[in-house]
């Protein structure tokens, strides 16, 4: 089948990624020619109810849908692939956001020649602020990822990288919003010990988190700026700063987030077994 005569887009795993991404895409354009795949009846019945999509089998998924957006978990991939395989044809657009796994694993497990861009998405996407990070894979051409890019585009803002930096991205914008809730969860914890009620330390931080990232991105200077700012010399956050220095904080993320990239090159290399 041709690529003119596809249209759609096929959701393959409804879970966390999946939804995020489904929830925004409806809200954007509605919900025809969206279609999802769940492995659980009881979750895609779910997903048929709050997003009005039907929910398909993937063969006939496939067959119906131009664009085939894999969201399952990378130790699920080869599984997939293996089911959906005879149903892909050069005519469809394989959208992958599953961490670690090269576009060569995918391309190798389907009949010669079918367009593949790896892409790194995160859970803002729910709230239309996703950050989205798209790869070409061998047969994948700017057309390709111009209609890769204008699907995520829906839910937030989409970049472009060699897929060599894809680990990196993945450890930065794919699990950064984790960290950022546990930073949050942290200092929330802080405001309870110094004997505030729950909802005001988590309504404080929750404000001051959203304006300090509005500030990151709207402001034009460095957070090295933003922070001395706050600064004051001989005043109360220099004293924090210099606990959060003791305490080795910087370099504590530093390392988680190579032990994020770390492990989406394990992912990798698990699919090549
Ligand atoms: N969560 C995130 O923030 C991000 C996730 N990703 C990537 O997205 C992918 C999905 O992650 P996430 O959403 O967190 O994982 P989830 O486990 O929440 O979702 C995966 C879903 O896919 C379903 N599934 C598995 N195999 C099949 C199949 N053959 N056909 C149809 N459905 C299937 C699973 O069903 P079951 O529950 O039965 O296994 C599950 O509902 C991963 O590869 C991850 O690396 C990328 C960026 C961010
Ligand atoms: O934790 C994970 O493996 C996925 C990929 C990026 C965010 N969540």
């Amino acid at each position: 089948m041709s690529a003119t005569r596809r249209e759609g887009l096929a959701i393959i795993g409804g879970g966390k990624i999946g939804e995020a991404l489904l929830s925004g895409l409806v809200r954007r354009s509605g919900s025809d020619g969206i279609v999802v795949c769940e492995r659980s009846p009881e979750r895609a019945a779910e997903l048929t109810e709050r997003y009005g999509v039907p929910a398909l089998g993937l063969t006939e998924a496939a067959a119906r849908s131009r664009v085939l957006l894999l969201a399952v978990k990378p130790q699920d991939i080869g599984t997939l692939l293996g089911l959906l395989g005879g149903a892909v044809d050069p005519g469809h657009l394989v959208v992958s956001v599953a961490a670690g796994v090269p576009t060569s694993t995918i391309e190798a497990a389907l009949p010669e020649g079918v367009p593949v861009v790896r892409v790194m998405p995160n859970t803002p996407a729910l709230v239309d602020e996703g950050m989205c990070v798209l790869s070409a894979g061998a047969h994948a051409d700017e057309a390709h990822l111009d209609e890769a890019e204008a699907l995520l585009a829906a839910v937030g803002r989409v970049r472009r990288v060699p897929e060599s930096q894809q680990d990196a991205v993945t450890a930065l914008s794919g699990s950064g919003p984790a960290y950022f809730f546990y930073l949050v969860e942290a200092m929330i914890d802080a405001g309870i010990l110094l004997g505030l009620p729950r909802t005001l330390a988590a309504d404080l931080i929750v404000q001051t988190a959203l304006g300090s990232a509005v500030m990151l991105r709207d402001s034009g200077e460095h957070p090295v700026q933003l922070r001395e700012a706050v600064t004051s010399p001989g005043g109360t956050t220099i004293a924090a700063i210099r606990e959060l220095e003791r305490h080795g904080v910087r370099a504590a993320l530093i390392a988680a987030i190579e032990a994020a990239h770390d492990r989406s090159v394990e992912l990798g290399r698990m699919q090549d077994r």
